[in-house]
């Protein structure tokens, strides 16, 4: 093979396989190179389907579509854009999560990704370099990986989640592929099983803290910012203890957000928009229990206090709003161990004639009698069938979101809730869950992924050239998103379907990007929201 078509058919952003005509083949070098048949994209997206289909199991069906990525992303997007519910889940979560836990095993191809290293920082701004190739670079998704969905630390591994986020980033709202760039920070990891794995990846030592740590964050953002002027930087999957001290370190400079926190909020609150929407209630009225106070916990909490301070509440009054939970049991303000985080939803003590009762989530929900409960805590089957029972007593339509990942954590399943509640339940799953029936009626069930939110949400931050990311956008979105839902059939969501993934990003990006201009936060000149977000929409079609 002469340098050119090795250079060509070896190129993702490049190749077009079978698909080069005769005139192009002969023009780049390829004559003879490829078998003589010339195919067209719809051709090979039904041999490729065909190839999927014949796989046994989800991994294997994603092995496969991970090597087309690597080989031709035209042809994997035009193949995922035709079947995006069915392949939602193997290319991102839950199963993504499998292949961070084997990443080495499976090791295939670094996809593009950039891999900074904790313990060369003088190298950060070429490996940015390196990886992007020179191509024009607007979105970055970076993850540490200290926080890989429920399941803790996974080191470099995690860069798949990255890869994964990116690649729902173009099939939902049609960013072009060669202008993103995963980036994993490998800053160690204390996972004693990559450690003691001779085939790990990464860095073989325990994850740095501290200076050290920040020091390398920084140079990642300003060379960043340096070679990638124009992108929006996405935070996915971060420790506790870092998550918000980075967020709030850049988000006022930059456009940039972090996913699991204000991503995860926004969904949360769109999803409890779209069930008051359903059950005629007002959000003034609800008692929120987030159990599991963490990253997503507290950003949930976050989004939602942000309304109702909107609803025309004080903060004080909206705080009287919520109940957070965590290890320790509900978060007083005495509660030792609190994270900055979770300071500002703590309760006082003599508001209960039991507080030291209150250890756990049974008890809690005895005492408040909650009428939202939001799982992010990890712990699978926590919502147990008598705290449902308990809740469900107390509230006609409980609205509650296990939301932990992957599926292995979720705190509850759909059909057990709708069961336990005789379908008064209003649910949305962190991960899809299939259509409930029960007692002659459909539930559909919505996914409260944040999956929902961040692709329109940074496609609409990109094509309005965003200076920032402000709380006025952030619940724009998150209304849009809530008004969508159909609320006319019994079983509704509470979340529009993902197979309709493609149209209400874009409808989000649009509303992104004109909240962005009327708060004149555009670096460059845009006359027409809707006209940018058009402009920059790629379509898998080769060119
Ligand atoms: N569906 C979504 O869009 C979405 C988005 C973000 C996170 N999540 C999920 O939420 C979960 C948490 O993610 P995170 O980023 O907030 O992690 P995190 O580590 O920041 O937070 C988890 C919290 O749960 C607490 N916890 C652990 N055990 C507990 C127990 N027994 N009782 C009560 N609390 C307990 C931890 O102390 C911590 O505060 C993960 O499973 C993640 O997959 C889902
Ligand atoms: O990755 C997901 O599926 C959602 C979320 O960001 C998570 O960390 O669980
Ligand atoms: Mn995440």
């Amino acid at each position: 093979m002469t340098q050119t078509a090795d250079r060509i058919l070896n190129n993702p952003f490049l190749n077009k396989g079978t698909a080069f005509t005769k005139a192009e083949r002969q023009q780049l070098g390829l004559t003879g190179t490829l078998p003589s048949a010339v195919q067209n994209i719809e051709e090979q997206t039904t041999q490729a389907y065909g190839q999927f289909q014949s796989k046994a199991t989800r991994l294997e069906k994603r092995i496969f579509l991970m090597n087309l990525f690597n080989e031709n992303r035209t042809l994997f997007y035009h193949l995922m854009d035709q079947h995006v519910v069915e392949f939602m889940p193997i290319v991102y979560d839950p199963v993504v999560a499998d292949s961070i836990e084997q990443y080495n095993q499976l090791f295939l191809d670094p996809q593009n990704a950039a891999f900074v290293s904790v313990d060369a920082p003088e190298d950060v701004e070429a490996t940015l370099k390196n990886a992007a190739e020179g191509r024009d670079i607007r979105l970055v998704v970076v993850t540490d990986a200290e926080g890989i969905l429920g399941m803790g630390d996974w080191g470099v591994n995690g860069v798949d989640i990255a890869v994964g986020k990116l690649m729902v980033y173009t099939a939902a709202a049609g960013i072009d592929p060669s202008q993103v760039l995963p980036v994993s920070i490998d800053a160690g990891t204390n996972n004693q099983k990559l450690l003691d794995d001779p085939m790990y990846l990464g860095n073989r030592h325990k994850r740095v803290y501290g200076d050290q740590y920040y020091d390398v964050i920084d140079k990642f953002v300003v060379a960043e910012q340096k070679l990638f002027p124009e992108s929006l930087l996405h935070w996915e999957d971060f420790g506790r203890s870092n998550a918000q001290v980075i967020l709030d370190k850049y988000k006022d400079k930059i456009a940039t957000f972090n996913d699991d926190i204000q991503g995860t909020g926004m969904v949360v609150l769109a999803g409890i928009l779209g069930a008051l929407n359903i059950s005629k209630e007002s959000i003034k009225d609800q008692k929120i229990l987030s159990f599991g106070a963490g990253t997503a916990g507290m950003g949930i909490a976050n989004q939602i206090m942000d309304e109702l301070m909107q609803a025309g509440l004080t903060e004080a009054e909206a705080k009287q709003h919520f109940y957070a939970v965590d290890k320790q049991g509900l978060l007083f303000d005495d509660t030792e161990d609190l994270t900055p985080a979770q300071k500002a939803f703590t309760r006082s003590r003599s508001e209960f004639s039991n507080a030291d009762e209150l250890t756990n989530l049974a008890a809690v929900v005895k005492a408040v009698h909650p009428t939202v409960m939001i799982g992010t805590s990890t712990q699978p089957g926590t919502f147990t069938e008598s705290i449902i029972k308990e809740m469900a007593a107390h509230t006609d339509r409980p609205i509650i979101f296990p939301l932990s990942n992957p599926t292995k954590l979720a705190e509850a399943k759909a059909e057990d809730l709708i069961k336990w509640t005789d379908g008064r339940a209003l649910i949305a799953t962190g991960i899809p869950a299939d259509d409930v029936e029960y007692k002659g009626v459909t539930y559909q069930i919505g996914q409260g992924n944040n999956a929902l939110m961040y692709p329109g949400l940074g496609f609409g931050l990109i094509a309005a050239t965003a200076k920032v990311l402000n709380s006025e956008t952030l619940s724009a979105a998150c209304h849009a998103l809530g008004g969508i839902v159909d609320t006319s059939k019994p079983g509704a969501a509470v979340l529009p379907p993902v197979a309709k993934i493609t149209e209400f990003s874009q409808t989000l990006a649009e509303v992104v990007a004109q909240s962005v201009l009327d708060q004149k936060l555009n670096k460059e000149p845009i006359a027409s929201a809707k006209q940018a977000v058009a402009d920059m929409k790629w379509v898998p079609e080769y060119k």
